[in-house]
């Protein structure tokens, strides 16, 4: 282990083609830590979570509880640990939640209580009412508590969550951030790239500000959400 690190990534690069993005982003998370990427849409907070996940070709490394994971594929790094709700909640929308559920099923951790339907409907009671219906017939919302779900299932050790939530109803962004805290609090890692101000100060321990691909700022939730509109308004003025 790197003095217990979770999650390590260094100086990461990626490019679309030609065109690149990330310009060297490094971060750390520590064991229940949350950390919250805020920007700009486009500023390369998806890509980040992306290269982390080893979903684009990326230079730089990632560590994995101190385990170098940054030539593997996604599915290795998937079964390691890392696990990842994407922005688009792939769920499968001719399966059943609880259908959807047991796709995602993986092997316990070591030392950790495995998640298993009933501590995850007790966690998403919406979720459990609807358990015989079909991913195409649920609300965006709760497709992404489904995700978030069958992710839960693989029993990751750190999270990756691509703005969780995004479109989400009111009443279903509390009960995410209480999953969040609920995760947390299990000593899970959670890094979420996210533009709701409540919600993140909501979860996150940490913020890192993105802009153009790399990390222009490091401090409290509070410090980085008033850089951004600061800078927004700088530019604005130009
Ligand atoms: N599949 C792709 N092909 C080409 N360019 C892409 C692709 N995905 C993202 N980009 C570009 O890479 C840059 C970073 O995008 P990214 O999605 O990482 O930003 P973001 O901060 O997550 O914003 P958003 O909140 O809009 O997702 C943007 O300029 C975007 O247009």
């Amino acid at each position: 282990m790197s003095g217990g690190l979770q999650l390590e990534a260094q100086d990461l690069a990626a490019a679309y083609g030609r065109a690149q993005v990330l310009f060297g982003v490094s971060l750390a998370l520590a064991p229940g830590e949350v950390l919250a990427l805020v920007g700009r849409n486009g500023a390369g907070k998806s890509t980040t979570l992306k290269a982390i996940m080893g979903l684009v070709p990326a230079t730089g490394t990632v560590r994995l509880g101190g385990q170098d994971i940054a030539r593997l594929p996604a599915f290795e790094r998937a079964r390691l640990g890392l696990g990842y709700v994407p922005e688009d909640r792939r769920i499968f929308t001719d399966l059943t939640v609880l259908e959807n559920l047991e796709t995602g099923r993986r092997p316990p951790r070591s030392g950790r209580a495995p998640f298993t339907e009933a501590r995850l409907f007790a966690m998403f009671p919406n979720l459990a009412e609807m358990r015989h219906r079909r991913g195409g017939a649920m609300s965006g919302g709760e497709q992404q508590m489904l995700a978030l779900a069958r992710t839960l299932m693989g029993n990751p050790a750190v999270l990756l969550l691509d703005e969780p939530s995004e479109g989400l109803a009111p009443r279903i962004v509390a009960e995410m951030a209480k999953a969040v805290a609920a995760l947390k609090a299990e000593g899970l890692s959670i890094l979420v790239s996210e533009q709701n101000v409540a919600f993140t100060r909501a979860i996150a321990d940490r913020a890192l500000l993105i802009e153009r691909g790399a990390v222009r700022a490091a401090g409290s939730v509070g410090e980085i959400e008033a850089r951004l509109a600061a800078d927004a308004l700088g530019t604005d003025a130009q």
